[in-house]
């Protein structure tokens, strides 16, 4: 029965992206010319969860795609209009397994937020706390599953906007996005996440940022109950200044925080947007949405560290023998075969760009993608695929470099001592 329904439902779907797709001109998917990047973007955002998911994937890859593809992307919003209480309500009510009332004494009807995933509705417990509960509307993993079917096309997509990226690391890219999502669908997940940052927290002794208190009782894989935050975006300027008198001084503890988890925490918090970072009443930093995690295990961290110096030194056989620590792959990769093609790269890199040629501002940033990507790639002919860790913690750099160019635009990240992590 289940498997009937699934398969109504998966045909039901593929149906709808078709239309949608047909609505946009079906052209370009054969792979005539990429859609311009607005029709694009707005198909993509009309064609609901995964297909957003992959538009903020290409919005914080500037390595990858055009630049005028990531700054249309930038727009690609999660938002959704909201279900009707009665249908969160009767979610509510299945998930908990008794009455809601022995559970919430109020719940705000009007939901707070409300993307394709989740929505979120203020709360009180009948033991007078104040709690958000997080609601997964229904269907979603539905949806995600039978997406599954346009993996192909996804990839397709993606191919016409990075045609120098391999079909493999494109499909790749593209299995990681679903992955990702279907774990952002158990809540259990994020509550534990939740958990472990708090430790974290506390391990750590910083009194500066919190995490929301999880409420085990009142959360299953579809819902999560947890501690209310008062507080404002962290790039809402205006309102900051009402609650810290030092904004600057705010985003160095988001930073510090969020640095320190990269050695000090199982995991990092890899979606650290605008909306998932709250300055609170009280002015300490609040980390919300721990729904996507990224992990990165010490001796990726030691061969990152070891890539870096080899670079510094221009030592070819260092930087091939950490890529390979880093990299994945089921061949075996000879260090000095990748040295000399690494070699090979920099001599090209001489010869392009000559000393006496002014510098334009922006170039040095497109440069230094264009080199990664060149790395990247000399490393896929050699069969070593990057884990996603690696694109989740570019698009957290990226993420503070916009913060700081809001909150602190003298700031100068390299130098200040206050950031304790970069030095
Ligand atoms: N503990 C909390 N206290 C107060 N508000 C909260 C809390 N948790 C979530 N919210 C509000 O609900 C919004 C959505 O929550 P959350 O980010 O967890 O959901 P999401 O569906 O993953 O959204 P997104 O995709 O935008 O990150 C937040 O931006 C915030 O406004």
């Amino acid at each position: 029965m289940g498997a009937v329904t699934n398969g109504i439902k998966g045909a039901f779907r593929v149906g709808q992206t078709l239309s949608v797709l047909g609505r946009t001109g079906l052209n370009w998917v054969r792979g005539d010319r990429p859609p311009t990047p607005k029709l694009l973007r707005q198909t993509f955002e009309n064609l609901g969860a995964t297909y957003i998911k992959l538009g903020q994937f290409i919005a914080s890859s500037p390595t990858f795609f055009p630049k005028e593809y990531v700054e249309e992307f930038q727009y690609c919003l999660d938002k959704t209009p909201s279900l009707p209480f009665g249908v969160i309500k009767r979610i509510i009510r299945e998930e908990l397994g008794r009455p809601i009332d022995q559970v919430y004494s109020e719940i705000d009807p009007v939901a707070l937020a409300s993307a394709s995933i989740a929505q979120v509705h203020a709360a009180k417990l009948v033991t007078g706390e104040d709690v958000v509960i997080k609601v997964q509307k229904p269907g979603v993993e539905n949806i995600l599953l039978t997406d599954l079917n346009f993996l192909y096309l996804s990839a397709r997509i993606l191919e016409t906007l990075a045609p120098k990226l391999s079909w493999t690391s494109l499909s790749g890219i593209v299995e990681e996005i679903q992955q990702t999502m279907m774990e952002e669908c158990d809540f259990i997940k994020e509550a534990n996440n939740l958990k472990v940052f708090r430790e974290f927290l506390l391990n750590t002794h910083n009194d500066d940022a919190t995490v929301p208190r999880v409420y085990e009782q009142c959360s299953t894989r579809r819902i999560l109950t947890m501690e209310r935050f008062y507080g404002v975006p962290l790039t809402d300027l205006d309102s900051i200044r009402g609650f810290s008198k030092d904004p600057e001084r705010t985003l160095i503890t988001a930073m510090n925080t969020w640095f320190a988890s990269l050695t000090q925490c199982e995991f990092f918090h890899a979606d650290v947007h605008a909306g998932n970072l709250m300055v609170l009443k009280d002015g300490r930093v609040g980390f919300i949405d721990f729904g996507i995690v990224g992990r990165i295990r010490p001796d990726t961290w030691q061969a990152v560290s070891d890539f870096i110096s080899a670079i510094m030194v221009g030592n070819f056989d260092g930087m091939a023998d950490a890529m390979i620590r880093i990299g994945v792959t089921r061949r075996t990769v000879r260090v000095d075969e990748l040295s000399a093609d690494l070699q090979r790269l920099y001599r090209q890199m001489d010869r392009m760009v000559p000393d006496d040629v002014p510098y334009e501002m922006g170039q040095a940033e497109d440069d230094v993608n264009n080199i990664l990507m060149d790395m990247v790639k000399v490393g896929e002919s050699h069969g070593l695929h990057f884990p996603r860790e690696f694109a989740l913690l570019l698009k957290q750099f990226l993420y503070f470099d916009r913060y700081v160019h809001i909150l602190a635009p003298e700031m100068d990240v390299f130098m200040d001592e206050r950031l304790t992590m970069l030095h």
